[in-house]
């Protein structure tokens, strides 16, 4: 494939029934991807804008006048033949009632079961901003035992979902204590605690596990079982490559900005991020000098997210 090949820009939309369940459609056959389920939508068309077509492909497809829609999530994805940008939309406002006006299957799929049906590679990441959180937050170096529990709470208060537990010299005994109070906390207000660099500690836990790049790259297998979640640090196509094949559940990758703890690593920036992204379908939190301001930039270039140290927690 030509690395300049232009991306075709494809606009669809997440509808919700009263139930919070959502509307997929299933890809007919003869036409590429036939047979996986989909976000309903299509290409948009010269002079077109992405909202104009989320309108006139929604009004094709299922019969339905869409008042109202916000962007929920951009992705950037490479298939062998082409290029796509998936430019999700949440429908907020609509009139009519969705029927399949072109022979499509319809689901109305409640959340907890969306990453059960078959679907096109660019919409695993779709599917993520969904049901996963905006925010993955990396602790402090320094994270003080008292001041740092109360301060987690206060950022899970805030609509964080997910934490990562990065302690470097922690002696594993201290460690174990800390990771153990920080899983209750999360835990009790339905937030999940990963834990940086320490497999075998994670797994005695019962809790997910955050991979160094170096210990990605080494892996030849997850290394906990399904049900736990594995992630892993990523800066280039490689890892990333890594990652898709040990089935891990989500990245970051960084630094998409200059930091001041990482001076000398050359930043991303977002078209890199980009073009990183449509490598893979795998979920993705963008890192490097990120605030919780963010989400919405991030989201735009296809990443779940944010991650981060300072800017990410709540003041
Ligand atoms: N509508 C839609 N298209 C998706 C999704 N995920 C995904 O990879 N695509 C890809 O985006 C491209 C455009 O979709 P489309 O075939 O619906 O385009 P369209 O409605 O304009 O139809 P047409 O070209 O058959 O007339 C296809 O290559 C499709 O595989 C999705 O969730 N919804
Ligand atoms: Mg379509």
């Amino acid at each position: 494939m030509p690395e300049r090949t232009r991306a075709v820009h494809v606009a669809a939309a997440v509808l919700r029934d009263v139930r919070g369940r959502i509307l997929l459609a299933r890809r007919t056959a003869g036409r590429d991807l036939a047979g996986l389920w989909e976000f309903p939508g299509g290409k948009v068309e010269p002079g077109e804008t992405p909202a104009q077509a989320l309108v006139r492909e929604i009004e094709e497809e299922l019969g339905i006048r869409v008042l109202a829609a916000e962007p929920l999530i951009a992705v950037p994805q490479a298939y062998p033949d082409k290029r796509i940008v998936l430019d999700v939309f949440e429908v907020t406002a609509w009139e009519g009632q969705p029927r399949g006006r072109e022979r499509q299957a319809l689901a109305w799929s409640p959340l907890e079961q969306l990453a059960s049906y078959p679907m096109p590679p660019a919409d695993r990441p779709v599917v993520a901003a969904l049901t996963a959180g905006d925010r993955y937050l990396i602790t402090p170096p320094d994270s003080e035992r008292a001041g740092f529990l109360s301060r987690l709470d206060r950022a899970l208060l805030a609509g964080v979902r997910r934490v990562q537990l990065r302690v470097p010299g922690m002696p594993v005994a201290a460690l174990r204590t800390l990771a153990t109070d920080a899983a209750i906390h999360c835990r009790a207000r339905g937030a999940e605690l990963l834990l940086n660099g320490e497999p075998e500690l994670a797994a005695e836990l019962g809790i997910g596990v955050h991979l160094k790049a170096s210990q990605l790259m080494a892996a030849s297998a997850r290394p906990l079982p399904a049900g736990l979640t594995v992630a892993a640090s990523c800066h280039d196509a490689a890892e990333l490559a890594q990652a898709e094949r040990l089935g891990l559940d989500f990245v970051v990758l960084g630094p998409v900005r200059a930091t001041a703890s990482h001076p000398a690593a050359k930043p991303l920036g977002w078209d890199g991020f980009s073009r990183l992204r449509e490598t893979v379908s795998l979920p993705i939190y963008a890192l490097g000098g990120m605030k919780a301001a963010d989400v919405a930039l991030a989201r735009r270039h296809g990443a779940q997210g944010v991650a981060g140290i300072g800017g990410v927690w709540p003041r």
